[in-house]
């Protein structure tokens, strides 16, 4: 009997179609945010380069090049845009239901393991944003690394 040869599993960025995918996310998203009536105080003074910072964090969390690390930010300095900001559940809500419609919109793919990871992620990091913004003082480690993501409990996409 042949011998198994094991798929390597793709990075979620990988999967997710790179760079390009994640520019076009998040621009879509942030297009919307400014048209919503719960999201648009919030994000009214956001720099012109948001869509793209948010978007190399993700990624790069997602195990794609490190841009937002090298040269627009850290852990500790998204952490650090979000404190004294206030954010409440229902906007938190709002966030993660527009951003999950922009990855249909913008064709993310939409198979169970890749959505369930990207959910995982949208939740954990939107509480997190929530937890860090009610608070005026950061615990974090100015040196924190990154977080990582990765595929979870599923292990990789369906390959059949
Ligand atoms: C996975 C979840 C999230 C990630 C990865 C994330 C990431 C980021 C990053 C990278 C920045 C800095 C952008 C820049 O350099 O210009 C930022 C800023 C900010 N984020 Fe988030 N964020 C998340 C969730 C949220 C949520 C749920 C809200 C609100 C409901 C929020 C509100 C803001 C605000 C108000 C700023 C500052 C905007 C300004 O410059 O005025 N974030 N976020």
């Amino acid at each position: 009997m042949e011998p198994k040869t094991a798929i390597p599993v793709p990075s979620l960025y990988e999967w997710a179609g790179g760079m390009e995918k994640f520019e076009a996310w998040t621009t879509l998203f942030y297009q919307r945010v400014a048209q919503d009536a719960m999201l648009e105080p919030v994000f009214r003074d956001m720099s012109p380069a948001h869509a793209q910072h948010v978007a190399h964090f993700v990624a790069e969390v997602f195990r794609g090049p490190t841009r937002y690390s090298d040269s627009e930010g850290s852990h500790y300095e998204m952490i650090h845009h979000h404190v004294g900001k206030y954010l409440t559940e229902p906007q938190r809500q709002r966030w993660v239901r527009l951003i999950q419609d922009a990855a249909d919109d913008v064709g993310m793919p939409d198979d169970p393991e890749f959505r369930s990871a990207l959910v995982g992620y949208l939740e954990w990091g939107s509480r997190l944003a929530v937890l860090n913004s009610n608070t005026d003082t950061i615990s974090e480690q100015v040196e924190a690394p990154m977080p990582k993501w990765g595929w979870g409990e599923t292990g990789g996409p369906y390959i059949p």
